[in-house]
């Protein structure tokens, strides 16, 4: 398979709510899309936010980083592998190498015919997300918990990451508001230190409070008060911002800082990095959540086929930004619908079209 040409555009999709963690604030999904053609009439599709909050890349430094560094690497080129595109692709930054991997893995699996999770060594499935309720008033963060029962969500992750006091209010609203229907995670973004982690969370249990699991309560290189965190609290501690890639992932597993580790795409640069930390999390018997950052449902439906490619370790999915999105510009392909993921048994990732790129 020979990359012929390649396209770049954005895309923009309205949120049904303002996005809002302690560490960003997001108003639309925007993403930059990479489209790449084929001799043969096959058009591969990746996506990548701009998330300089979390990778440091904003929208500028993903096109240039993809015209200047990695699509040279690989237009009329022979890749008809993982592997070769592997060995194809160096340097460039996170969110455009994950975008750029994300379109020659479709394009591959594309070639061989068969849905991307099957090219990864897993089969289409069914996957159920979690939903994301936002930073705000505990009596905001209420109301979009009941909203998210409405639409059948029955697992949320509540982002916290304010003054510790307010943060017990928003989880108590939260839980008064979901009266036991839905199962309630937390991630705070980095946003406390040590004691505040073990004072909220013995907050939240003295009132009984059930917690199914904690995301990146302390700042991601504080790996070693994550370790002390999990000795203190009964809940399990995931790792977020703290592993980007693989060698983080060794890291946060040898210093026994996490129960469990968060993999999206971005950190990773894509899906080799991403199956990467599957592995060494397999190898160490921890398990793992996919997730994604606000982003749109092209890099999305990559990140579901790579969950479904490993069900023994990516137990869990936060695959939610597409439904955080009043409406879904990607045609064909992983539908997203309610709590439920269906994945494609279309060839690649199926995407068909995009409604309403705006080529660059
Ligand atoms: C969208 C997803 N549910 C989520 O919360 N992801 C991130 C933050 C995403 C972003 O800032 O773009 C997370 O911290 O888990
Ligand atoms: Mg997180």
């Amino acid at each position: 398979m020979r990359v012929s040409a390649y396209r770049l555009a954005m895309l923009r999709a309205p949120l049904r709510e303002v996005f809002t963690t302690a560490l960003r604030r997001v108003d639309q999904v925007e993403d930059v899309v990479v489209l790449l053609e084929t001799e043969c009439g096959r058009v591969g599709y990746g996506s990548a936010p701009a998330t300089r909050a979390i990778t440091g890349e904003d929208h500028a430094s993903v096109i240039s980083a993809l015209e200047a560094e990695l699509l040279p690497q690989i237009i009329d080129r022979e890749i008809d592998s993982p592997a070769a595109i592997f060995a194809a692709l160096s340097g460039g930054n996170r969110n455009a190498r994950s975008a750029l991997e994300v379109a020659l893995f479709d394009l591959v699996a594309q070639s061989r015919g068969v849905p991307l999770c099957r090219l990864l060594g897993g089969a289409p499935a069914t996957l159920y997300t979690s939903l994301t309720i936002s930073l705000g008033t505990p009596a905001g963060m209420a109301a979009s918990a009941r909203a998210a029962l409405d639409r059948g969500f029955t697992r949320l992750k509540i982002k916290l990451g304010g003054e510790p006091g307010e943060d017990v209010q928003r989880v108590r609203h939260v839980a008064v508001a979901v009266a036991g229907s839905a199962s309630l995670y937390l991630d705070a973004n980095q946003a406390w230190n040590l004691d505040q982690a073990i004072w909220v969370m013995a907050q939240l249990a003295g009132e009984g409070i059930a917690v199914d699991l904690l995301e990146q309560p302390l700042p991601a290189a504080d790996t070693s008060g994550m370790a002390q965190l999990r000795q203190r609290i009964r809940t399990p501690v995931m790792a977020d911002e703290s592993v980007f890639d693989g060698e983080d992932a060794a890291r946060v597993i040898a210093a026994g800082a996490a129960d469990i580790l968060n993999i999206k795409l971005i950190k990773s640069g894509g899906i080799t990095g991403a199956l990467a930390i599957a592995d060494a999390a397999a190898e160490a018997g921890l398990g793992c959540m996919m997730g994604c950052m606000l982003e749109s449902a092209v890099g999305v439906a990559a990140a579901a086929h790579v969950a479904a490619a490993r069900p023994a370790v990516v137990t869990r999915v936060d695959l939610d930004a597409p439904l955080l999105a009043s409406s879904d510009p990607v045609q064909g392909g992983t539908r997203f619908g309610g709590s439920r993921i269906a994945i494609n048994h279309t060839p690649g990732l199926g995407i068909t079209g995009i409604e309403g790129l705006e080529y660059l």
